[in-house]
């Protein structure tokens, strides 16, 4: 099963080799604020399934929230480790 790490490892990959049809290169050259409005969108699509949707759903709106937060730590440069320092 895909982690959060191997996920980003894979990403990181994408972004390094930009492999065509790749959606994480076209999300990455899209630029930072098309990233954050997706985050946005998907936060809120998290938001609504939790209340609304039940199990599964939410948790397919997470793991959709999770891919484009990555895809934001990519686009501005931050490591895994960046991150978990302020867990
Ligand atoms: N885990 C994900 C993932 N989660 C979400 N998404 C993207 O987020 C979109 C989901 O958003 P919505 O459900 O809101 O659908 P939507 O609004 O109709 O989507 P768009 O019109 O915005 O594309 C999907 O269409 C994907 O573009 C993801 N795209 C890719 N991955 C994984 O990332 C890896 C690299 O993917 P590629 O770069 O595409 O090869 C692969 O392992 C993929 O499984």
């Amino acid at each position: 099963m895909k982690t959060f790490d191997s996920l980003f490892a894979e990403l990181a990959h994408k972004a390094a080799t930009r492999p065509e049809g790749s959606g994480t290169v076209a999300e990455l050259d899209a630029g930072v604020h098309a990233i954050g409005k997706k985050i946005v969108e998907e936060a809120a699509e998290v938001w609504m399934a939790a209340e609304h949707e039940g199990q599964v759903r939410t948790a397919e709106e997470i793991s959709q929230l999770l891919y484009h937060l990555q895809v934001l730590m990519l686009a501005r440069g931050l490591s895994l480790e960046d991150v978990y320092a302020h867990l």
